[in-house]
C-alpha cells in the first residue's frame, strides 16, 4: 500500500488536531508551572531544620519517583469509585491528568531545585546575612535568582518530558494528540500516515517551547551580559577619590567587645575565655599563624559563627550571647545592631546576578534607607571613593579580584556601619591587585573608622593599625601598638620569625 501523503498533509489543517495541540500546551504548561512552584517548596523542605519536615519531603520524592505515571493517572481518575465526593472534579480528565502529572513531576523537579540550591555557595547566604537580610529576604533576593538560572536548563528539559508524557493521558480519554490520532486510524487504518501527523504536532510544540525557554535561559544568564561603561565614571577610570573623614576618633567607649568568648568545633577548641575590646575609631589588625582562630574570632563577632560561651557587646549593649549563656535565651533578635557591623570577606561574596551598582544598593534598598534615587546616588559616591564608578554597570565576573574586593568594600560601606570587619581581604588576590585593596583600606583607616582586620599583610598591619594582636593556638600572645610590636620583635625570636618584615 502506498503512503498517502495528501491524507497526512490534510491532517496538518485538522481542527481536531489543533484543538488537541492547544490542550497539550495548556496541560503541559499548567503541570510544569505548578510543579516548578511546588517542587521548590519540597526542595526547601528537604533543607529544613526540622527532621520531620525533611523526612516528609524525602518520602514524597521517593514515592512519587517510584510510581509509573500511567499507574498514577489510572489511580487518580478512578479515585471517585472509592471516594464519590471527589467525582465532581476528578471525573474531568483534564483535572485528574493535571493532578497526576503534577504529583509525579513535583518529585522530579524538587530534585532539580535541590541540586541548584546546593550549588549556591555558603558565602552568598553569609553576604546576605551581614547585610541584615531576613531568611526569606536572602532566598528572594540572593538564592532564588541564582538557583533558578542554574536549574533552568534542567527545568526546560523537564517541560519537554511533560509534553511527551501528556500522551499517556489518552488512557483516561482526554482528547489529546495521540487519542485524536488513534480515533482517526481506527476508522481508516492509515496508521503510519496518521502517526506522522501526530509526530508533527509534538515536534512543533517541543520546538516552539524549546526556542522560547532557550531565549529565557539566555536572558537570565548574567555571565553573558555585556555592559556599557557608565558615562559618569568612564573618565575616572580606576582611580579612587579621597575617602572623607566620617567618624571622629573617640577613644573612650569600646565600639565592640567580646567578653569570655569560647568556641569549639566538635572536640577542637579554637579559643576559650578570650577577651577583645576595640574602641571607637580604632584600627586593630589580628595576625597569627594558620589555624590560630583569627577568622573564627572575627566571624563570631557578627554571628556568622555561633559562640559556645561569652557575650559580644556593641557600644556596651549585649548583642550576641554564646549558646551556653543564660542571657542567650532572653536577648532580642539584634537586627538593627547587625547593620552596625559591615563585613568584607576573603572571597568577596559579591552577588553574581547583580551589577556592581546592584550589589551596593541591595542592602540600603532592602532596609528602605531612602528613595531609589537617593540610594543610587549615595552608592555612586561610594563607588567613586573606591575607584569603581566606571564599572557600575558591570557584573562581578567581568571584574578582576581586586576590583571585586573594592566593590565588596563599597557594599559594606553603603550600609554606613559603625564597625568594619575584614576577614583576610587580600588573601584571594593576585599579588598585583593586593595593593589597590590595601590602599582603599589604608584610606578608610585614616578616615577614623573602627576597623578589625584579620590579615597576613604584616607590613600593612604595622603601618595602618593602632593596635596589632598576635594570636596563636586561640590565645592572644601579643596585643599592643605597632611600635610596641617592633620592640617586642627584637626580644621574641619566634614572633620575629613569624612577622618577618
Ligand atoms: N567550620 C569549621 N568546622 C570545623 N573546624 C573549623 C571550622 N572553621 C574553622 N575550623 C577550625 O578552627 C581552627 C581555627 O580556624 P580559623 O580559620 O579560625 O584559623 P585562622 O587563624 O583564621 O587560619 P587561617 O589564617 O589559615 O585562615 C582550625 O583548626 C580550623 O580547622
Amino acid at each position: 500500500m502506498e503512503f498517502d501523503w495528501s491524507y497526512t498533509i490534510g491532517l496538518l489543517w485538522s481542527r481536531d488536531f489543533w484543538n488537541a495541540t492547544l490542550l497539550v500546551v495548556e496541560l503541559s504548561l499548567a503541570s510544569w508551572i505548578i510543579s516548578v512552584i511546588l517542587g521548590f517548596f519540597v526542595a526547601l523542605s528537604h533543607r529544613s531544620g526540622f527532621l520531620a519536615v525533611r523526612k516528609i519531603a524525602s518520602v514524597y520524592v521517593w514515592f512519587f519517583r517510584s510510581l509509573p505515571l500511567l499507574v498514577l493517572l489510572i489511580f487518580v481518575y478512578n479515585l471517585p469509585q472509592a471516594f464519590p465526593s471527589t467525582g465532581s472534579f476528578l471525573s474531568i480528565p483534564f483535572i485528574s491528568g493535571l493532578i497526576a502529572i503534577v504529583l509525579s513531576e513535583t518529585a522530579y523537579i524538587a530534585e532539580i531545585h535541590r541540586g541548584a540550591l546546593v550549588s549556591v555557595s555558603k558565602g552568598q547566604y553569609e553576604a546576605g546575612h551581614v547585610l541584615g537580610l531576613s531568611r526569606s529576604g536572602i532566598q528572594r533576593l540572593v538564592v532564588i535568582p541564582q538557583a533558578l538560572r542554574i536549574a533552568l536548563p534542567s527545568l526546560a528539559n523537564e517541560f519537554i518530558s511533560i509534553v511527551k508524557l501528556t500522551s499517556l493521558v489518552s488512557v483516561i480519554s482526554l482528547a489529546e494528540i495521540l487519542l485524536v490520532g488513534q480515533r482517526y486510524y481506527t476508522q481508516n487504518f492509515k496508521v503510519i500516515e496518521t502517526m506522522v501527523a501526530v509526530a508533527f504536532y509534538y515536534v512543533l510544540i517541543v520546538t516552539v517551547f524549546d526556542t522560547l525557554l532557550k531565549a529565557l535561559e539566555r536572558h537570565l544568564d548574567f555571565s553573558n551580559r555585556l555592559t556599557a561603561l557608565s558615562k559618569a565614571g568612564a573618565d575616572g577610570a580606576d582611580s579612587a577619590s579621597d575617602l572623607p573623614s566620617i567618624v571622629e576618633r573617640v577613644d573612650s567607649q569600646p565600639a565592640i567587645r567580646l567578653d569570655r568568648g569560647g568556641k569549639s568545633f566538635g572536640d577542637n577548641s579554637v579559643f576559650n575565655n578570650l577577651n577583645l575590646a576595640v574602641r571607637q575609631g580604632e584600627v586593630v589588625s589580628i595576625i597569627g599563624p594558620s589555624g590560630s582562630g583569627k577568622t573564627t574570632l572575627i566571624r563570631s563577632l557578627n554571628g556568622l559563627e555561633t559562640l559556645d560561651q561569652g557575650i559580644v557587646y556593641l557600644k556596651e549593649k549585649p548583642f550576641i550571647a554564646g549558646r551556653e549563656e543564660q542571657l542567650g535565651r532572653t536577648l532580642p533578635k539584634a537586627k538593627n545592631e547587625m547593620l552596625e557591623l559591615g563585613m568584607v570577606f576573603q572571597s568577596f561574596n559579591l552577588f553574581p546576578h547583580k551589577t556592581v551598582l546592584g550589589n551596593v544598593t541591595l542592602g540600603p534598598r532592602y532596609h528602605n534607607r531612602g528613595s531609589v534615587g537617593e540610594i543610587r546616588s549615595s552608592a555612586r559616591a561610594i563607588l567613586s571613593q573606591v575607584g569603581m564608578l566606571a564599572h557600575e554597570n558591570k557584573y562581578p565576573h567581568q571584574l578582576s579580584g581586586g576590583q571585586q574586593q573594592r566593590v565588596a568594600i563599597a557594599r559594606a560601606l553603603a550600609m554606613k556601619p559603625s564597625v568594619l570587619l575584614f576577614d583576610e581581604p587580600t588573601s584571594a588576590l593576585d599579588p598585583e591587585t593586593v595593593g589597590e585593596v590595601l590602599r582603599i583600606m589604608a584610606d578608610l583607616a585614616k578616615s577614623g573608622r573602627t576597623m578589625i582586620i584579620v590579615t597576613h599583610e604584616m607590613k600593612f598591619a604595622l603601618e595602618v593599625s593602632d593596635r596589632v594582636i598576635f594570636m596563636e593556638g586561640g590565645k592572644v600572645i601579643f596585643d599592643g601598638s605597632p611600635n610596641a610590636l617592633r620592640e617586642e620583635l627584637l626580644r621574641d625570636v619566634r614572633l620575629a620569625d613569624f612577622v618577618r618584615l
